[in-house]
């Protein structure tokens, strides 16, 4: 009977040793046992007999109390959860120089005597990595700009929290004069470079709410939530200069261009994203229909 004891005991250990998650054992919120696996910044020697409640920042111990409650009123069944930690609270995250706070997928499982069994794995790179993935899908890969279908997204949202809450915002398409002359004058790749200049002098110049887009070859839309209309038109004209005053050095030669806006603003409860960027498509086209290098918002 005590060399099976034994055994099982070294069969548990060799377990504990070959397994790469963070293992805990708790009774009455105090942690018994303490397996690291690969969590290099974790002392085995902190956790060990300290209570949970000490251990974990309190929306986490919320959190996690209620799946060792709900592990301890089924035992043997396995309850999941995610959870990240905060280096500004977690004394050991801080000491080991974090920065960002480290998701963790977790299992817990109660056995009948009450012991609670916590497997908790470290999942913070496929976190950034569907992060990533996120962000690519949302963004125009040449200047970085979100592109149409993102837009559109923020757009119904915000604007559809305007009309509720009686906010105003507006919108505007910068479409490049001439784009076309500029890819045949010094081919593609200065098109390329002119848009990804153009995208960061506007990134500089927006405020941190706007939102810059792509919107087709060579149109970009900045959403302005909380701008009026007449506000939406002066931040227009700042981006016209802005185009205008811009010079890129090419081997080719310098590349000099203008752009036209069209700038539309919220109208009420019968309005949506889609008609307001629709306004702004006409105004556009009655901007380079007057020569181009021109502001045009609505005729209110
Ligand atoms: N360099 C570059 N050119 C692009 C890209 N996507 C589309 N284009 C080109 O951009 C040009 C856009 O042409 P148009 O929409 O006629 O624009 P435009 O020449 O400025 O004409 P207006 O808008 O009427 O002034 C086309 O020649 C496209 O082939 C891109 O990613 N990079």
């Amino acid at each position: 009977m005590s060399q099976d004891v034994s055994a099982s005991a070294g069969r548990f250990d060799a377990l504990l040793q070959v397994n790469r998650d963070l293992v805990l054992v708790l009774k009455d919120g105090v942690v018994e046992l303490c397996s690291a696996g690969e969590s290099e910044w974790l002392l085995e020697s902190v956790l060990t007999g300290g209570r949970l409640d000490d251990l974990l920042p309190a929306d986490i111990l919320a959190l996690v109390s209620g799946a060792v409650e709900r592990a301890l009123a089924a035992p043997g069944q396995v309850q999941s959860l995610q959870y990240a930690l905060r280096p500004e609270h977690v004394p050991v995250f801080r000491e080991a120089g974090l920065r960002e706070p480290t998701w963790f997928d977790a299992r817990i499982l109660a056995s009948a005597d009450g012991e609670v069994f916590w497997s908790a794995r470290d999942i913070n790179d496929s976190k950034k990595l569907q992060r990533k993935v996120t962000n690519q899908a949302q963004r125009d890969p040449l200047t970085g700009a979100y592109n149409r279908r993102a837009l559109m997204t923020v757009m119904e949202q915000t604007v559809a929290q305007a009309q509720r809450y009686d906010w105003v915002c507006s919108v505007m398409i910068i479409d490049i004069d001439d784009f076309s002359r500029i890819n045949d004058q010094h081919g593609w790749d200065a098109g390329d470079q002119l848009l990804q200049q153009i995208v960061t002098g506007i990134h500089k110049l927006k405020r941190t709410a706007d939102f810059l887009a792509r919107y087709g070859d060579d149109q970009l839309v900045l959403f302005l939530p909380e701008t009026n209309h007449e506000q939406g038109v002066a931040a227009g004209e700042r981006v016209r200069r802005l185009i205008a005053e811009m010079e890129m050095p090419y081997p080719t030669g310098d590349i000099a261009c203008t752009a036209s806006v069209g700038v539309s603003g919220l109208l009420g409860l019968e309005d949506g994203a889609a008609a307001m960027l629709k306004r702004a498509e006409e105004n556009l086209f009655v901007a380079r229909s007057s020569g181009g290098n021109r502001v045009e918002g609505e005729s209110l």
